[in-house]
């Protein structure tokens, strides 16, 4: 949508034909984003060789689950002068890389060719041209600046940051973050508890991603704190619906059936809990999560765990670089 509002020709690619002719016809897609008229410019395909062949630009927004597949099957139809810019919030499953790392693996493509775009987006609010600010990344600034010029409206504002690690962590992770949100709300719990869930979350992206090479100012941008809000606070964010309905007592499995959309944040979790392994980081919010997404653990019990953690710094766990 904003790419067609900055007049490009848009190829939307799905592999649902029943979504492409309803697109191309009415200009709706109803199941995703009811109620709204997708701009003229677009135009749908169930033939990733149409959507992707001889384009400037190609933006990937699979789930963090199908980004390899979808990517392979794009390869051999994107060149190496190709923009490559990735929406994608999550890792890998298994292997735990980042989709940068993904693509970078799949497309025939130099990795400065590579761009993240993250921060605060709802899609049902960007769709309806409502304003917010989001962030490129990329090893290279004519990479981010290129993004940055085409993504860039009146209403959609694109910062650039060299630090592909922050951004990726930062997008990843609040949205566990995000689910506890939902947790906390669901539970009857105050402004108070989440607005220190939400901090404490933050020291935690904070701590992984400094671990994995990230500038730990990037947190306190928009990939961090400005997607930890939105998250975190809204009702649009599927993270924190999942969250809230796990409070209520349904079985994981239940919640996810009834969202019918990616919750990144369940694969993220476990994702997260075995990186803070590797890179020997304490995540107590995730481990928490972990259990009650994984192994039982009741809601309340969790939050109980990490009320009684024992005392310390504020800043006790933040290594310095
Ligand atoms: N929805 C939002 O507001 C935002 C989403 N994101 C990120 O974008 C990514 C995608 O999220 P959504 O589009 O919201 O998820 P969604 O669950 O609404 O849609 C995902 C779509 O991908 C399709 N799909 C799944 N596996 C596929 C495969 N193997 N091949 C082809 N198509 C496949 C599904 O059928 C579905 O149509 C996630 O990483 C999410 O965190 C980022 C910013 C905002
Ligand atoms: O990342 C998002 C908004 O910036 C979307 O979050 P959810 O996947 O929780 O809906």
């Amino acid at each position: 949508s904003v790419l067609a509002d900055n007049e490009y020709d848009v190829r939307l690619w799905s592999r649902n034909a029943d979504q492409v002719a309803e697109i191309n016809r009415l200009h709706t897609n109803n199941r995703f984003l009811p109620g709204i008229t997708l701009p003229e410019g677009i135009r749908a395909t169930d033939d990733i060789a149409d959507a992707v062949t001889g384009a400037e630009l190609v933006l990937f927004a699979a789930t963090s689950a199908s980004m390899r597949e979808v990517a392979a099957k794009a390869a051999s139809y994107i060149s190496p002068e190709t923009l490559i810019v990735h929406a994608t919030k999550g890792f890998e499953t298994g292997t735990l890389k980042r989709m940068t790392t993904v693509l970078a693996e799949e497309l025939p493509v130099d990795p400065k060719r590579l761009v993240v775009l993250s921060g605060p987006s709802h899609a049902e609010e960007v769709v309806k041209r409502q304003p917010t600010t989001v962030v490129v990344a990329s090893e290279s600034l004519e990479a981010a600046e290129h993004a940055q010029d085409a993504l860039i409206t009146s209403f959609f504002r694109v910062y650039t940051n060299p630090d592909v690690v922050g951004v990726e962590v930062a997008g990843a992770i609040k949205n566990i973050i995000a689910l506890g949100a939902g947790l906390t709300d669901g539970l009857g719990f105050g402004d108070n508890a989440k607005a220190a869930l939400l901090t404490r979350g933050l020291s935690e992206i904070t701590r992984l991603g400094m671990a994995m090479g990230a500038n730990p100012l990037t947190f306190s941008g928009l990939a961090g704190v400005g997607d930890l809000i939105v998250t975190g606070t809204s009702k649009l964010s599927r993270n924190w619906r999942a969250g809230s309905m796990l409070a209520e007592g349904l079985p994981l499995q239940d919640v996810l059936d009834r969202m019918g959309m990616v919750v990144e944040g369940v694969r993220t979790t476990k994702a997260a809990h075995e990186l803070s392994r590797t890179y020997g980081v304490v995540m107590p919010i995730t481990e928490q999560l972990y259990q009650v997404l994984f192994e039982g653990k009741q809601p309340r019990k969790a939050a109980e765990d990490l009320m009684g953690r024992l005392r310390k710094h504020e800043m006790e766990d933040i290594a310095a670089p």
